[in-house]
């Protein structure tokens, strides 16, 4: 059996700047640690409550925090980084390397609700470039296309690491030996699909355009879309995506009218951004509405939210036509 390569020749395949790799390595060393203790489950103390809420007043989980402490320890303690900020922490936290080049933003663990449940949650990351070794936070706010790698990883049956640097999308599955080995080389979304991942139950709430949609894709063969649709949602956008880069499908979290001025429920710094440049890369569309592009919104605040409708790059046009 010929080895497979490994995350480290992969990136080295890349020929990134030096930071870069460097960067990566520690972002991917750090999933390996989350997903030993997501596996450990109640056994070392990850389920269950934490007891604070987070600077957007959720909850947090035990796991939340956990993960949040690993990444940022990791991170700062890695020369070429210049600074890091999260979902779960209130400001950007600067580093004090001298040398430091690169900012990173994650969602340390996605879909908080599935953790009790042992069902997939993940860790997003997000890597910009830093104008200075001594960030501010205006220095965060760059729009998602100034992002030089992205990657997600789930951790569900197996954990897989899925990553992008710009020239295309590879996806490593980690090996009994604690290592990310490349099962998927090339991963490409198809355009068309028969899937769509949505929350049924905010349905009152969503705009009527969605709502069109949706009924469309509800009537199957017998509708205007002439076809049967089947519907997923495991509550981890991580995971949804994850299937979408798989598969093919759409992913809508949009905006309701609950709350008019909230743009919608996901973080465009630490989930739409990152996932944008993923699926883009891939060949799917990654959207606030269907039309206009996740990573061209000039973001404004670190913990800005963003409607989001991604995946497959002909559904995606469906629901901008709806
Ligand atoms: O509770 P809902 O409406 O199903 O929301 C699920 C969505 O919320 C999220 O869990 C939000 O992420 P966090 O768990 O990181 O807060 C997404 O991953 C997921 O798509
Ligand atoms: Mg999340
Ligand atoms: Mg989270």
């Amino acid at each position: 059996m010929t080895a497979r390569t490994d995350l480290a020749a992969h990136l080295a395949s890349l020929d990134l700047p030096q930071g870069l790799t460097q960067t990566l390595t520690i972002a991917a060393a750090a999933c390996v640690e989350i997903r030993k203790i997501v596996s450990g489950g109640a056994l070392v103390g990850a389920l269950g409550a934490s007891g604070a809420v987070n600077v957007q007043d959720e909850e947090q989980k035990k796991l939340d925090v956990i993960s949040n402490d690993v990444l940022t320890d990791r991170l700062l303690a890695c020369p070429a980084v210049a600074g890091v900020a999260s979902e779960e922490m209130d400001t950007v936290q600067p580093a004090t390397n001298p040398a430091g080049e690169y900012l990173v933003l994650f969602d340390p663990l996605d879909g908080s609700s599935n953790i009790d449940i042992n069902a997939p949650v993940g860790t997003i990351v997000s890597v910009l470039k830093s104008p200075s070794a001594t960030p501010t936070e205006a220095d965060f706010l760059q729009s998602g296309r100034q992002q030089v790698a992205a990657l997600y990883a789930v951790y569900a049956g197996q954990a897989m690491l899925v990553l992008t640097t710009g020239k295309g999308v590879a996806g490593f599955t980690l090996s009994h030996d604690g290592e990310w080995l490349m099962t998927h080389e090339d991963v490409r979304i198809p355009a068309d699909t028969k899937e769509f991942a949505i929350n049924m139950s905010n349905q009152r709430h969503w705009a009527e355009s969605v709502q069109r949609y949706v009924d469309g894709c509800l009537q199957g063969a017998d509708g205007p879309r002439g076809k049967n649709f089947n519907m997923r949602w495991v509550a981890a956008m991580v995971a949804d995506v994850h299937r979408i880069l798989m598969r093919g499908g759409v992913f809508l979290y949009p905006w309701d009218k609950r709350e008019p001025n909230k743009p919608g429920k996901l973080r465009l710094m630490y989930e739409g951004n990152p996932m944008s440049f993923l699926v883009e890369q891939a060949g799917g569309k990654s959207t606030t509405d269907g039309k206009q592009a996740i990573m061209d919104v000039t973001p404004t605040e670190l913990h800005q939210r963003v409607p989001v409708v991604l995946g497959s790059a002909n559904e995606v046009d469906q629901i901008a036509a709806a």
